[in-house]
């Protein structure tokens, strides 16, 4: 498969950086990460070992493939979307927590839209290195459910170079699931900096149990299906199975960086909000970790109005 990777960091890098062994990948990722890939090619360490030589460019605009997947911030999926839409692709695939980013590509591209989820746990360690920390599951299928084929193929290419990958049909389902997942684990892990493992037991399991919930009763207020205990079992299922890894919002968190609180926790906190006049809906454990998410970005001076 031709597959562009656009956002080689952490993720973007695991994922193209193993690809690389059986498709041709680009990845759209900036300096001194892509020279060094350039020069020496990139090495993926960890649950996976590879190094291969994936072509790398600064620049995302007018590349062409059959399938780009989205590794950015889900704050840089429009920016990245405007870059995606002056080339060519017979589909688009997210890969990125939160929610919102499928309908920000749909709004500018004229491909298919696949949804995607990753439970990979990957650090960019340095210029042209990639750890990845846990193996974790890929599903990925049509953003609004349905047979794909597109995604199919996707997902077979991701089985060739040894990824646990699915396409499945209930895409949106999925990304409800998924965000309960990152509702009780993100914020919760990068406000108190443990690892995911910190959440099987104590405070940590109380919170994270009662923001997956929540985000579980806003789901069903939009009728999707999401009980609490699935939503519950899900995240303590993440938790054990990426016990040791360093959630992606810790990493932001721990480097100074915006988080990505808007799109998950915020979300839940949005659509509460919409749902709410109806439902009496509140979703407090979200609203807190949202508010301390926001005010950690504002005093560390990362988050733009
Ligand atoms: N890391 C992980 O283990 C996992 C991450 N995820 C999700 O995957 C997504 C990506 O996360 P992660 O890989 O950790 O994030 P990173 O910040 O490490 O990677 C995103 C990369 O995209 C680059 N980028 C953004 N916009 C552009 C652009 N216009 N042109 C070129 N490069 C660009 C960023 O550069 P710069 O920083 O300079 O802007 C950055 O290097 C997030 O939604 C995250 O929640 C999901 C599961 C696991
Ligand atoms: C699955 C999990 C929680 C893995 O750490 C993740 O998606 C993240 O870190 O953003």
């Amino acid at each position: 498969m031709d597959i562009v990777v656009f956002g080689a960091g952490s993720l973007g890098s695991l994922l193209g950086g193993v690809l690389a062994r059986e498709h041709d990948v680009t990845l759209v990722g900036r300096d001194p990460h892509v020279s060094a890939v350039r020069d020496a090619g990139l090495r993926v360490e960890g649950a996976f070992e590879a190094t291969t030589t994936p072509d790398a460019t600064t620049d995302g605009t007018d590349l062409s493939g059959d399938v780009a997947l989205v590794t950015v911030k889900a704050f840089d999926t429009a920016e990245a979307a405007s870059a995606l839409a002056t080339g060519d692709f017979d589909a688009v695939c997210s890969l990125q927590n939160g929610m919102g980013n499928e309908e920000t590509l749909a709004d500018a591209l004229d491909c298919e839209i696949l949804a995607g989820t990753a439970t990979c746990g990957a650090i960019r360690q340095a210029p042209g290195v990639v750890e990845c920390t846990g193996r974790g599951e890929i599903v990925v299928g049509a953003a609004d459910g349905g047979d794909s084929p597109i995604a199919e193929s996707l997902a077979a290419a991701f089985d060739a170079v040894g990824f646990d990958c699915e396409a499945v049909a209930d895409m949106p389902r999925r990304l409800w699931a998924k965000l309960a997942v990152n509702a009780g684990i993100n914020a919760v892990t990068a406000l108190a900096r443990v690892d995911n493992g910190a959440l099987l037991s104590g405070d940590a399991n109380d919170l994270a149990r009662a923001a997956a919930r929540e985000t579980a009763r806003v789901a069903r207020a939009r009728d999707v299906s999401l009980s609490n205990r699935e939503a519950v079992a899900r995240v303590e299922a993440v938790a054990e199975g990426t016990a040791t890894n360093t959630s992606s919002m810790r990493q932001d968190v721990e480097a100074e960086r915006r988080t990505e609180v808007d799109a998950i926790n915020g979300y839940v906190v949005d659509a509460a909000c919409e749902a709410r006049r109806e439902l009496d809906l509140d979703v407090p454990v979200n609203r807190t970790l949202t508010s301390l998410l926001r005010a950690w970005e504002d005093g560390a001076g990362v988050r733009e109005s």
